[in-house]
């Protein structure tokens, strides 16, 4: 569902993303993980098509993003590192107004697809509040919700789980479980935990390079007996 070659993307003189490629099939979770700046965001964004790479394809569904970045969009679900915007509308007048923009014309379709995300991320209790007054966990949720709205095939999450309690990590990582069966879903995270609690492939990615692609169980047999916050460190140091 998602096929990425030899991608690059360059800020400046700064190679933030350097060749990385990478596949994910339907019924995958796969757990990006990396330090700060590693290019997790940046990969995310080349693959959503919110960025141009310098070099390489990303492609979803077998559309090159670059080619057809409209046809791409309608393919995935995007849930970017920031909370939404448009602060002052309700959490329905939001994802109303997000249905309209994915094509949603008809009221009643879209009616039906608000409905289907506000149950499916348990959000009916503040459906008529604004979004400036939700929780971070709730507005979280809000999110996701916009992401799902048009029930795509493929799922790009950048940190769902950031900045959430126990028990929204939990919620969240059993919505994600729930709906990956249908889907390809790529998550980024700094949670080493949150790969062995739901991810099937996990790619460590450090200073725009793919050091590791393999299951969570590989990555742990590396150094048996250790913890996996050690494994990810020996990984991911960079030489002085
Ligand atoms: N718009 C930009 N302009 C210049 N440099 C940028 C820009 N966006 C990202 N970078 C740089 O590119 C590198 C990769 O950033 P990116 O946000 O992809 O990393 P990340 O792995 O997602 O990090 P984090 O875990 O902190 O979110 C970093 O060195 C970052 O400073």
């Amino acid at each position: 569902m998602i096929e990425v070659k030899g991608l690059v993307k360059t800020y400046g003189t700064k190679r933030a993303v350097n060749g990385v490629s990478f596949s994910v099939r339907r019924g995958d979770i796969l757990g990006f993980l990396g330090p700060n700046g590693a290019g997790k965001s940046t990969t995310m964004k080349l693959i959503t098509g919110f960025l141009r790479p310098n070099a390489g394809t990303a492609m979803v569904d077998g559309i090159d993003v670059t080619l057809d970045p409209v046809a791409v969009k309608s393919k995935l679900g995007y849930l970017p590192e920031s909370a939404p915007a448009y602060p002052e509308m309700t959490v329905e007048e939001f994802l109303g107004f997000i249905a309209e923009v994915r094509g949603f014309r008809a009221k009643d379709a879209r009616q039906a697809a608000v409905e289907r995300v506000i149950a499916l991320t348990h959000l009916v209790s503040v459906r008529k509040q604004t979004i400036e007054t939700l929780s971070k966990g709730y507005k979280q949720r809000v999110g996701f919700a916009q992401a799902l709205l048009h029930d795509p095939p493929v799922l790009v999450l950048d940190e769902p789980t950031d900045g959430l309690d126990p028990n929204q990590k939990n919620e969240v990582r059993a919505l994600i479980k729930k709906m990956a069966a249908e889907k390809a879903v790529i998550l980024s995270t700094h949670i080493l935990e949150e790969v062995d609690a739901i991810c099937n492939r996990v790619i460590i990615i450090s200073e725009g390079r793919i050091v590791v692609d393999e299951t969570p169980a590989q990555l742990r047999a590396r150094q048996p007996g250790a913890r996996l916050d050690e494994i990810f460190r020996t990984l991911t140091s960079v030489d002085a």
